[in-house]
């Protein structure tokens, strides 16, 4: 007998997954069959990427300075023309065509997209050319993973008059899972998480990484994505991880003191 609770769609479970530009160039099918082993089990995955490297490697050709401040880059009129047409124009178009020839049907996006990462200036006279997400269009990401497309999301915002904005791509991997309220959020990146006086910690709690921010054993593109990491934690979503391109490294976890919290 059909009842009605077994006719009615089921949400499938939501990945997301961030792949940092330290690590775009090494990765290979070996590491995309991760996504296709998770699609059978039934999740859906969404990536958003980042590409420091490759947006360094432009400026430097073009001669345009930039500098990073808190793990962020300070984005001058210049640099988010660039930062735009590298991570839009190359970055993102190879990623797609990598995972199309894996076999993952994917499609690429940026913030403009369908008003994908609706966008404001995060602070313009310390970062110029930078935003935060003010909202993200999650009925086109479910759109898409309900007809099993892969989507591809460029960090880069735009504002509601049309200018385009320097994200952060751990900011915007946080932002897109908590918008889902996703099941797990996986940073990708060139360490095997969080490294603390040579060690590599299987585990880590906001507490602990507040204290390690503040003594400079955590730095530059490391803080952007364990504050992305918190703030999805502390909203609920169960499982952040900061990883290798093997998935092994750090699971961050609430503090003792958030977990005896009265709810
Ligand atoms: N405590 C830490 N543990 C590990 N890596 C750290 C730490 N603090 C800073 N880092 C730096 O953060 C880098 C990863 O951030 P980033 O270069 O922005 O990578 P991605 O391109 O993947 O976002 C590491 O390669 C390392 O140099
Ligand atoms: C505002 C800001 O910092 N934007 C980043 C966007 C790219 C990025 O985040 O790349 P990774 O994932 O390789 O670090 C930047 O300009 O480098």
């Amino acid at each position: 007998m059909t009842t009605l609770k077994s006719t009615l769609p089921t949400a499938r479970k939501k990945i997301v997954i961030k792949l940092g530009g330290s690590t775009l160039e090494g990765l290979n099918k070996a590491f995309f069959s991760n996504f296709k082993n998770l699609q059978q089990e039934g999740y859906d995955i969404i990536i958003t990427h980042g590409g420091g490297p490759a947006i360094n490697k432009e400026l430097e050709k073009q001669n345009v300075s930039s500098s990073i401040l808190n793990g962020i880059r300070v984005t001058n009129e210049e640099a988010i023309n660039i930062v735009q047409t590298t991570l839009i124009g190359k970055v993102n178009t190879a990623l797609v065509g990598e995972l199309n020839q894996a076999g993952i049907t994917a499609i690429g996006l940026n913030g403009f997209d369908g008003q994908l990462l609706q966008s404001e200036f995060l602070d313009k006279e310390t970062y110029g050319y930078v935003g935060k997400v003010t909202s993200v269009n999650t009925q086109l990401i479910n759109t898409l993973c309900e007809n099993q497309i892969v989507p591809v999301i460029a960090c880069v915002g735009a504002t509601a008059d049309g200018q385009a904005l320097n994200i952060n791509g751990d900011t915007i991997a946080s932002e897109v899972a908590l918008a889902l309220a996703a099941e797990s959020l996986l940073l990708v990146t060139d360490v095997s998480g969080i490294r603390i006086d040579g060690e590599y910690k299987e585990e880590a709690n906001p507490n602990l990484i507040n204290q390690w921010i503040e003594h400079g054993h955590i730095y530059g593109g490391m803080i952007p994505k364990v504050q992305g990491a918190i703030q999805v934690l502390k909203s609920g979503i169960p499982s952040v991880q900061i990883v290798n391109d093997q998935l092994v490294g750090t699971v961050i976890v609430p503090s003792l003191d958030e977990t005896l919290a009265p709810s």
